[in-house]
């Protein structure tokens, strides 16, 4: 065994190899670093980057992780990590036999997941989901020594369907090779379990292969990574994990969980009536968008609200009663929402008209949306901005910094954070004989009266909603 230099952290195992045709001493740090030397020169692993380790006859060969770029220009290359094997051979069957103990043992310590359940939603975006899978997210997690079951999604409500009856006990994981939709199909199935207590503990992960990737850029973006598949399954093959809030919309016994958004108004024309130009792919947004800025809706209605400390000067103060629910052996045997007194906290309100209102769990809403900039995993309040009239001018610069969140900023926007809400939402104030539509998570919750394809159903009515958040029940693969 050799020596090693005073301020590296300490060896597990220091072994003179054989490391490309030359003798070489090889170290395997604490932090799951290997170091050799090289025509002279250290060379070494990234710390925590070892993927598996096969024995070839009598090599090693280790896979491991490798930023590129790292120790040159590391910035522009963040989380841009390449796949490189290292190769080794111990001088005695013994040293071999050694090696691979302290290799298997170092990667147990690492708490990474084993077996994952993975939906691919073939239909999800522009239907590169399954592509994305096979040539950039299944070999990482092949190369990780982690077992998959692959299910695509075959319709609408598959993967929801499939996760209320799953043994969660075979699983380390559920992963979503998928936009948001999946996501949510599977915390609102996962919740109405019996076991929804334990099964809400299982991680979810996503990899990005829809159009709505809002979850998953929340949780790249702060740490510096890219909003890709290979960022999106490395951080599901470490294994890290972090609580995210779920917000539970009831109207009488309808009851649905959302993890990202409610929107009405506005916003909610905007993402389900630009549907029809599809076929122009994100650009449908901008394009609907001005339109809808030009021929601006307002509506009437009323939003009441339970603000977070600190934002008790929003709106005027109101008093609310909740609605009788039936009693506990009527219901479902899943989650109920959180067991919150509504009637003892501090009620606000605002009324309408109304132009936008829009509430958000998590930062970003889409890839280039960064709705609500504040908005934490877990902090057990929803962002809520409301945008009552303002100038088209103003609304249509608004527009412009979604894409840097700079537009809760204006004047013409209320941004606050909230532990519960209702909303009474009603007519068009141009034509009153029309309603409007309540978007969440990016279905449609209700439809109202002559909206946009009003007859097709809805799990809701366009009548008062109530909105409370139970803090961190959901958990999500973190990068962090
Ligand atoms: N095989 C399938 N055929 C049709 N729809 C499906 C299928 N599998 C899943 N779905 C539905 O596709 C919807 C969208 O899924 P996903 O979140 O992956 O994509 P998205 O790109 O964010 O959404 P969208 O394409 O609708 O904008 C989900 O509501 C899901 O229920």
């Amino acid at each position: 065994m050799d020596p090693q230099p005073e301020n590296d952290p300490p060896a597990v195992i220091s072994d003179r190899v054989i490391a490309n045709g030359i003798v070489t001493p090889l170290i395997l740090t604490i932090d799951g670093e290997l170091r050799w030397t090289e025509s002279g020169r250290r060379k070494s692993t990234v710390g925590k980057d070892i993927l598996s380790f096969v024995v070839e006859g009598n090599k090693v060969r280790v896979k491991t992780l490798v930023e590129r770029g790292a120790g040159i220009c590391c910035k522009e290359n963040a989380g841009d990590y390449t796949r490189k094997d290292f190769v080794f051979e111990p001088l005695s069957d013994e040293s071999r036999k050694i090696w691979c103990d302290k290799l298997h043992q170092h990667l147990q310590s690492l708490g990474r997941p084993k077996k994952l359940l993975v939906f691919v939603n073939p239909f999800g975006g522009n239907k590169t989901a399954r592509k994305i899978f096979i040539e950039e997210v299944k070999p990482l997690f092949e190369d990780a020594n982690i077992q998959l079951e692959v299910q695509e999604t075959k319709y609408q409500l598959h993967a929801k369907e499939m996760v209320r009856s799953i043994d969660v006990s075979r699983y380390d994981g559920i992963v979503c090779v998928s936009g948001d939709g999946i996501l949510v199909e599977v915390v609102n199935g996962l919740l109405e379990r019996p076991d929804w207590r334990t099964a809400l503990k299982l991680p979810i992960g996503m990899i990005p292969a829809g159009s709505g990737n809002g979850m998953i850029k929340s949780l790249l973006h702060p740490v510096g990574l890219p909003c890709s598949a290979k960022s999106a399954t490395i951080s599901i093959i470490r294994g890290r994990t972090r609580s995210l809030d779920v917000a539970t919309i009831s109207q009488g016994t309808t009851k649905f969980f959302s993890v990202l958004m409610l929107a009405w108004g506005l916003v909610a024309d905007i993402d389900i009536e630009s549907e029809k130009f599809r076929w122009m792919g994100s650009a449908r947004f901008d394009i609907y968008g001005l339109q809808r800025i030009l021929c601006l809706r307002q509506y009437n209605g009323r939003i009441l609200f339970v603000p977070a400390p600190g934002f008790e000067s929003y709106g005027q103060p109101a008093s609310y009663s909740v609605d009788k629910e039936l009693p506990v052996s009527d219901k479902a045997l899943g989650y109920q929402g959180p067991d919150t007194k509504l009637e003892d906290l501090e009620w606000r309100e605002m009324k309408g008209p109304f132009v936008s209102v829009w509430l958000h769990n998590v930062p970003w809403g889409a890839e280039n949306t960064l709705a609500a900039p504040n908005a934490k995993f877990s902090d057990g309040f929803l962002d809520l901005i409301v945008m009552k009239d303002s100038p088209k001018l103003a609304l249509l610069s608004l527009m412009t910094k979604l894409n840097d969140g700079t537009h809760v900023q204006s004047p013409y926007a209320s941004y606050l954070k909230v532990k519960a809400f209702v909303l009474e939402p009603g007519t068009r104030i141009d034509e009153p004989d029309k309603e409007g539509i309540i978007d969440s998570d990016g279905e449609v919750l209700a439809r109202g009266k002559k909206s946009y394809k009003c007859d097709q159903k809805a799990l809701m009515s366009y009548d008062k909603l109530q909105i409370t958040v139970d803090q961190g029940l959901a958990t999500l693969f973190s990068p962090e």
